[in-house]
């Protein structure tokens, strides 16, 4: 499965296993986000591929343990209540450098809801502005109400329709710099309910506010994360195709039932 390659480069570890960092599993976790783990790590041991799945917690913070970013492939980061998000907001900030530099160089990053809104300038809850990690060109404010559904989007990062279920009080607005994952179909909120866009996407940085989990409902964007983790380091690997005819029926019964006209170019 592993292809040699004369064009690239390989990085020093392109042979060893694809390391996944999962910051604070213990209070990102909203709607089985850390599902999306378990779903790289699956797809990655299907097919072969070894890999190193690292929890990060607010304990090895506390006893100065912070990862090497720059010895990770994939950085994970879930949504959290906005109560969940004042316990970690400290420690997200302070290795703001180290991921700076992580997604400068190309890491992959994925952040969903409350790990999303970590990723711009500052999260305005009421009173409280909660800094963020000023990586990403944006503002979240918290609004009246919670915008709650299912929801689907089209990314141009793969043809089909993204799935997922969104339950934010934070509107996020993208600054001039900042590109969108997707548009929002149907009647989806998406960033604030307000200008169709839906998440981040910069670099191989993903923000978005799907939950689902986004990875195991949508088996395409995975695949592309791990492809974008593997190109980085120059590894030449073929992800061989596995069997998701589950997954791609459940994403296309959601679309249905939100209305959603497939695509016949999909
Ligand atoms: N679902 C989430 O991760 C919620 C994020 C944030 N606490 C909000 O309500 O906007």
């Amino acid at each position: 499965m592993r292809k040699g390659s004369d064009s690239m480069a390989p990085s020093p570890r392109a042979a060893g296993p694809l390391v996944i960092l999962h910051m604070f599993p213990e209070l990102l976790n909203l709607y089985g986000d850390g599902g999306n783990v378990i779903a790289l790590e699956r797809r990655l041991a299907w097919r072969g591929l070894p890999v190193l799945v690292r929890q990060v917690t607010m304990r090895d913070v506390d006893a100065g343990q912070m990862p090497d970013f720059a010895q990770a492939d994939i950085v994970f980061f879930g949504g959290g209540a906005d109560r969940e998000q004042l316990i970690v907001k400290d420690a997200i900030v302070k290795a703001r450098r180290e991921l700076a530099s992580y997604v400068a160089d190309g890491g992959v990053l994925l952040a969903v809801c409350g790990g999303y809104q970590f990723l711009g300038h500052s999260y305005v809850m009421g009173d409280t502005a909660v800094e963020g990690l000023g990586i990403v060109d944006m503002e979240t404010v918290r609004g009246e109400g919670r915008l709650i559904g299912n929801a689907a989007i089209q990314s141009d990062i793969c043809p089909m329709p993204i799935i997922g279920f969104e339950n934010h009080g934070g509107r996020t607005a993208l600054g001039s710099g900042a590109r969108p994952l997707g548009r929002v179909l149907g009647s989806a909120f998406g960033n604030n309910g307000e200008d169709g866009f839906e998440g981040v996407h910069q670099g191989n940085l993903i923000g978005t506010y799907l939950h689902g989990p986004l990875l195991p409902k949508n088996p395409q964007v995975a695949d592309y994360l791990l492809k974008q983790a593997f190109e980085r380091r120059g590894d030449a690997v073929e992800l061989a195709s596995l069997d998701d005819a589950v997954e791609l029926e459940a994403n296309r019964v959601m679309a249905r039932r939100l209305g959603i006209v497939e695509r016949t170019d999909a």
